[in-house]
């Protein structure tokens, strides 16, 4: 089974396409765990006891992991994802010359899908597609509000954008049915797109919540023909009950509203 089978049954588990974001900032962690060993890990370890029961799957991204204690803590938290039973995104968005690549795509030993950049050409991304059972799931029209200073430019020889290029492209690329395609919330229209020229691969859909993207149109486009795609949101869940004591049972309920209201669309 590969990563988005594995994802579309976990769909159907919770009832629910919330992707939670792991993204644990030093500078936001609460008391109680800010001083123990590996805050970022007991952060994690409460949050994904409070959410798995709405996560379709989490999403950590690397950026608030890379540190020797950060690794540790990410190492852990992905490992304890999977003993709930739930798929991990490394939300890496990497790519390069193909032996690094190579060392990057060394990351899905652990994690069941990983996020890539595709401005360095299909070579950069082949070892992480050759992982037939992992996810590959290609930056196309991001969700800041810069995404557009490339990615909506127009290519006149394609007549098409730069970002449906590279969902035409990226659809080419599926050989083994594993890639994905990220597309933010705060972009409805280019979301519409990107389903038309890409009608079979699953979206990660960022930017609702914190980012203030479109949820409907999120799960309108974001989900293929068969219901399998996913929405994020991390601060908005992560940090729901920050100035809480009860901090990680916010992060539960804030899952369970965003899956509820997420659901009224599917
Ligand atoms: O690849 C991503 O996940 C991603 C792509 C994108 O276009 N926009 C985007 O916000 N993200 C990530 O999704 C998460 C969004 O976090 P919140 O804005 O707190 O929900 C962060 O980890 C971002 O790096």
């Amino acid at each position: 089974m590969g990563f988005f089978d594995d994802l579309a049954d976990r769909i159907d588990e919770t009832n629910s396409v919330v992707c939670v974001g792991l993204d644990p900032d030093l500078d936001r962690l609460p008391d109680d765990v800010r001083d123990a060993d590996f805050p970022r890990w007991q952060f994690n370890r409460r949050i994904i006891d409070a959410t798995h029961e709405h996560a379709a799957c989490y999403k950590p991204n690397a950026a608030f992991y890379e540190d020797p204690d950060g690794w540790t803590s990410l190492v852990e938290t992905i490992a304890y994802a999977h003993g709930k039973g739930v798929p991990v995104i490394l939300d890496a968005k990497r790519a390069d010359i193909g032996n690094t690549a190579r060392q990057y795509a060394r990351a899905l030993d652990r994690a069941d899908a990983i996020t890539v950049n595709p401005y360095l050409g299909r070579d950069s991304l082949q070892p992480f597609l050759s992982r037939e059972d992992k996810g590959v799931i290609v930056l196309c029209r991001t969700s800041n509000p810069g995404g557009k200073d490339f990615q909506n430019l127009e290519l006149a020889s394609y007549d098409e954008y730069l970002y449906e290029h590279v969902a035409r492209r990226a659809s080419e690329w599926n050989e083994h049915g594993n890639v994905g395609l990220v597309v933010g919330a705060t972009a409805p229209e280019e979301l519409e797109t990107v389903r038309e020229r890409a009608p079979d691969l699953p979206f990660l859909v960022p930017g609702v919540g914190a980012q203030g993207g479109d949820a409907e149109a999120a799960v309108e486009h974001g989900l293929t023909d068969a219901g399998v795609g996913v929405v994020n949101s991390t601060r908005g869940i992560i940090f729901a009950g920050e100035d809480s004591p009860n901090w990680a049972g916010a992060a539960g309920d804030a899952a369970r509203k965003l899956k509820k209201r997420l659901n009224e669309y599917r």
